[in-house]
C-alpha cells in the first residue's frame, strides 16, 4: 500500500464510522418523528391532525444555521437539515404540494426548496385552480408567485385571497437564474432559435444582445415549454429556463446566470386551511377594505406607525363588487397572536369595511 492509500485508509475508515453514527441517528430522529405523528393523532384525533408546522421546521432551521460552526456554510447545513425534517414529515404523512405549473419551473423549485424533496409536487395549469385543489382537499398545501424583485407584486395571486377562505402558511424565497439550455450539444456555436417565455428573454436581453444578435427569439408560454422545444427542435435550437427544466428534460447548460440583472429573485406563498403558531420571526397579511376618501391610506398606516409595526409590503387592488372602495394588501412585522399586533388589527376592523387576515407565518428561512 502506497503512502497516499495508507493515509486516505485511515481517514475513510473515520468516514465510514461517522456514516454509522449518522446513519443511526437518522433513524432514531425518524422514530421521534413517528411518535410525534401518534401523539398528534391521539390529541387531535386521525382525520384533524397537523403533521406540518411551519413555524417549528423555521425554528429548528434558525437553530441550525445560529450554532453552525463550519466548515460547511450554514445555508448548506440547513439545506441537508430541511431534507431531513421533510423525510421525517413524509413518514408522518406523505404531504400532497399542488403548485402552479408547469412542470419543472421555478414554482416548482420553490415548493421543493420549501418541503424538501420527499413531499409530492402536483402541478397546476393556474393559480385558480392551485387554490381550489387546496380548499378542496385535494392538496395539503399548495404553492404560488406573490412577489418578482424585478416585476413587483402578482396582483392575480393577491385577487384569489378574495376569492377563497385559504390561509397563508408560509413564504419562500427563491433566486431566479436563468441558463442556456441545448439538447445533446455543448458551446453555443449554431443556434439559430432561442426559445423563453417573453418576460425571460427581456430578463436577459443585454445578454442575448451581446451573443446571439442575429438569432431568432422565439417566446413560448413556459419555461419548460421552451426547454421541450430545445429538446424537440435540435442542435439549432436553445432554450432559456431554470435548472431544475433542464435536469427533467436531459438537457446542457452550455451557459449558466445569464441574466442581465444578477440579483432576480421570487417569492412565493405557501397557502393552506391552518393557522401557524409563532416561530419567534413571523410575519402577518391581510386584505383591508376601505372607503375611497381623501387621507384613506394614510389613516390605516397611521394605526401601524402608532404601534411601532414595520410593513413588508403594501399593494392596493381594485374592490371588485363596489366601486367606491379600495382594497390594501398588506404585510407587517409580528405574528397575530402578539397582543400589540392584535391592537392594531382590532383598529383596523373597527375603521374598516372589512378586515381579513391572511394569515400569520414564519419569515423565510432559506
Ligand atoms: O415537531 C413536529 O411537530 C414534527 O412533526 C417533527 C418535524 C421534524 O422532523 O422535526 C416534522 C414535521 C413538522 O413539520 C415539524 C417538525
Amino acid at each position: 500500500m502506497s503512502d497516499q492509500e495508507k493515509e486516505l485508509k485511515v481517514l475513510r475508515d473515520q468516514i465510514d464510522s461517522i456514516d454509522k453514527q449518522i446513519h443511526q441517528l437518522l433513524n432514531d430522529r425518524a422514530r421521534c418523528a413517528q411518535q410525534v405523528a401518534e401523539v398528534k393523532e391521539k390529541h387531535q384525533g386521525p382525520q384533524d391532525a397537523v403533521f406540518y408546522r411551519p413555524e417549528r421546521e423555521a425554528q429548528v432551521l434558525r437553530r441550525v444555521m445560529a450554532r453552525n460552526e463550519g466548515p460547511l456554510a450554514d445555508k448548506e447545513v440547513a439545506r441537508l437539515f430541511r431534507e431531513v425534517m421533510s423525510v421525517c414529515l413524509a413518514l408522518e404523512q406523505p404531504m400532497h404540494v399542488a403548485f402552479l405549473g408547469p412542470e419543472g419551473n421555478f414554482t416548482q423549485q420553490a415548493a421543493s426548496k420549501h418541503f424538501g424533496h420527499s413531499a409530492h409536487c402536483i402541478p397546476f395549469s393556474n393559480s385558480d385552480e392551485v387554490f381550489r385543489e387546496v380548499e378542496a382537499g385535494g392538496a395539503h398545501y399548495g404553492v404560488v408567485p406573490i412577489e418578482n424583485s424585478s416585476e413587483g407584486m402578482v396582483g392575480h395571486t393577491l385577487d384569489l385571497f378574495k376569492r377563497f377562505q385559504l390561509t397563508i402558511c408560509g413564504e419562500v424565497k427563491l433566486n431566479i437564474h436563468h441558463h442556456l439550455l441545448r439538447a445533446g450539444v455543448e458551446g453555443l456555436d449554431g443556434i439559430t432559435h432561442i426559445y423563453s417565455p417573453q418576460q425571460t428573454l427581456s430578463q436577459c436581453r443585454s445578454w442575448l444582445d451581446n451573443h446571439f444578435l442575429s438569432a431568432e427569439r422565439v417566446p413560448v408560454s413556459s419555461n419548460s415549454e421552451a426547454a421541450r422545444m430545445a429538446l424537440q427542435q435540435g442542435p439549432g435550437a436553445a432554450a432559456i429556463a431554470s435548472e431544475l427544466a433542464a435536469d427533467l428534460y436531459q438537457l446542457n447548460i452550455v451557459s449558466k446566470n445569464i441574466d442581465d440583472q444578477s440579483d432576480n429573485s421570487t417569492r412565493y406563498l405557501i397557502i393552506g386551511d391552518q393557522i401557524v403558531g409563532e416561530s419567534g420571526q413571523d410575519k402577518t397579511s391581510i386584505l383591508v377594505t376601505v372607503r375611497d376618501k381623501a387621507g384613506a391610506l394614510y389613516e390605516l398606516l397611521e394605526h401601524f406607525h402608532k404601534h411601532e409595526i414595520s410593513l413588508t409590503g403594501i399593494e392596493t387592488r381594485p374592490a371588485s363588487t363596489e366601486s367606491s372602495h379600495s382594497v390594501f394588501y398588506i404585510d407587517f412585522q409580528g405574528h397575530s397572536a402578539n397582543s400589540h399586533i392584535q391592537k392594531v388589527l382590532q383598529e383596523l376592523e373597527s375603521d374598516s369595511v372589512e378586515l381579513k387576515i391572511l394569515g400569520s407565518y414564519p419569515v423565510a428561512v432559506l
